[in-house]
């Protein structure tokens, strides 16, 4: 294929998506699973990006000066939390419908977000880097999973991180993230994830690999019904995140060694 051919947008996700927007904010609607799962996400973020960058996880602003991509940020549910940490936040999302919403809520929040209608691609193109790329819940929605991980990459600084988190392509994912919550606990949309689309570990670490990125830990998320509530795991086998990181460059010193 010709490289400039080459896109992370299948118009058909990027199409329900937007047609969903209006309820991004609303806890009890669509994206109640996101709403749900934010608390453990954030505090799993906070944390890793604290402890990377030396900085105290329970301070004001811990994340103060770093300049955070949101990628695939949909309505903002993450850029939001993770701009009051003090980031400077880029939320980018395929759909100018979710753009929208995004910048109408932070607006009303008083909330600081640079908020655009773009693709990884093109932010790359315009040779983008950040300290932080968040990528989370997008990769089971893209077009090209391989090529979006290597140009989401591409972005990261030199002793940056990028967080990825997805849903893993097995039997057990079937059974609970597609039949359990679309069919049976009906808490997404039919058809919201579809299983060929499911992203395995091998499939996130080979191109974060190829862009020079290491695999930091795989951590699970899974979901407790006595607690109601989503914790941190070691099953990876469903909801998982992935921590990488881009080796910071050696010191000049070091270099001519
Ligand atoms: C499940 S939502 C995740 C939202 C947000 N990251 C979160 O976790 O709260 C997936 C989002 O990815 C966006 N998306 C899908 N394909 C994309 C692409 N190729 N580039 C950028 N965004 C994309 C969709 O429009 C949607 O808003
Ligand atoms: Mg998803």
């Amino acid at each position: 294929m010709n490289a400039e051919a080459r896109t992370t947008i299948d118009q058909s996700e990027v199409d329900r998506f937007s047609a969903m927007a209006a309820e991004w904010w609303d806890p009890t609607g669509k994206f109640k699973p996101l709403h749900k799962i934010n608390p453990v996400r954030l505090t799993y973020i906070r944390d890793q990006v604290s402890a990377h960058f030396g900085r105290d996880p329970k301070g004001h602003r811990p994340l103060e000066g770093l300049r955070i991509l949101d990628i695939g940020c949909g309505g903002g549910l993450l850029s939001e939390p993770v701009a009051r940490m003090g980031g400077d936040v880029l939320g980018a999302d395929a759909s100018e419908k979710n753009i929208k919403i995004a910048m109408t809520h932070a607006d009303q929040s008083g909330v600081t977000v640079d908020y655009r209608a773009v693709t990884a691609e093109s932010l790359a193109e315009a040779g983008e880097t950040f300290d932080v790329v968040l990528n989370m819940e997008v990769v089971e929605h893209v077009a090209d999973v391989d090529f979006f991980l290597t140009t989401c990459a591409s972005m990261v600084r030199p002793g940056g991180l990028m967080l990825v988190s997805t849903i893993n392509r097995t039997f057990k994912a079937a059974a609970l993230a597609i039949v359990g919550a679309e069919y049976v606990l009906q808490w997404l949309p039919r058809g919201t994830h579809q299983y060929e689309k499911l992203v395995r570990p091998e499939e996130i670490e080979a191109p974060v690999s190829k862009s020079g990125m290491q695999v930091v830990e795989m951590k699970g998320v899974f979901f407790n019904p006595l607690q109601n509530q989503w914790n941190l795991s070691s099953d990876i086998d469903v909801n998982y995140m992935v921590l990488t990181r881009r080796p910071a460059e050696p010191a000049p010193s070091e270099a001519t060694k």
